[in-house]
């Protein structure tokens, strides 16, 4: 069924789920059942040219689900505060990323623009970019990508404000499916003021806008 919700994707390091999970497969039994997709899409497995396959795509997935195994929250565990006392906003933005899509297991690819209101330190810029690949790295909904990445900021950095919005196009519905290539979806997630004053989400996309008139074609 498909409204049926069943648990997260928060894995290991961030579930605070107290089922007990099942042990992982061992990597030959995740190679076997690599060699049982090839024989399934219709190729033979022992031919030359993918022999060394399940290997490989084993070890593919060990990179692109690398965020089961990191705990997201000790990425912000800490700021500093010589800054100036600077207290405006933030912005990172076009933060590109790769996720895998949780219905089709298939890449969505795009970009995170991530902006805070600091309140009592700043974080460094280069651990919001690590925060959007340890939910990334996973498979994923863009809306679910988008939350876990607000919350995250909001819990352990308890800014005046947090906006997260993502732009990204799924293979699932450009490779297959529907077949529509160059849709893009969007989605944000406003905390704080930005949240409560429209005045600051209109800031927080101005200053998305900035200079791309400049580059756009
Ligand atoms: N809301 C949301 N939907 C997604 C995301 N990624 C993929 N999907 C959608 O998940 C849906 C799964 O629909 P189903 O009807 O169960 O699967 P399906 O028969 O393969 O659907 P089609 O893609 O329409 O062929 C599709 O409409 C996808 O476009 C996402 O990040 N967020
Ligand atoms: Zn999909």
């Amino acid at each position: 069924m498909k409204t049926a919700a069943k648990s997260s994707n928060t894995g290991a390091a961030g579930s605070g789920c107290n089922k007990m999970a099942a042990p992982p497969p061992s990597r030959a039994e995740a190679e076997a059942a690599v060699r049982t997709l090839i024989r399934w899409a219709g190729d033979d497995p022992d031919r030359e040219g993918l022999v060394g396959t399940p290997e490989r795509v084993v070890r593919t997935f060990e990179e692109v689900y690398a965020g089961y195994r990191e705990n997201p929250a000790d990425l912000l565990g800490s700021t500093f505060t010589d800054v100036g006392g600077y207290e405006e906003m933030v912005l990172v933005r076009d933060i590109p990323f790769h996720s895998h899509c949780e219905h089709h297991m298939v890449p969505f690819v795009g970009r995170a623009h991530i902006a805070y209101y600091p309140a009592g330190g700043v974080v460094g810029l280069s651990k919001f970019a690590r925060l959007v690949d340890a939910y990334a790295r996973r498979l994923q909904t863009q809306e679910t990508l988008t939350t876990q990445i607000a919350d995250t900021i909001e819990t352990h950095l308890s800014p005046r404000g947090t906006a997260v919005m993502i732009e990204a196009e799924h293979m699932c519905m450009s490779m297959r499916g529907v077949q529509k290539q160059g849709s893009l979806t969007v989605t944000t997630r406003f905390g704080g003021v930005f949240r409560d004053d429209p005045a600051e989400q209109v800031r927080f996309f101005t200053l998305l806008r900035c200079g791309r008139d400049r580059t756009a074609g």
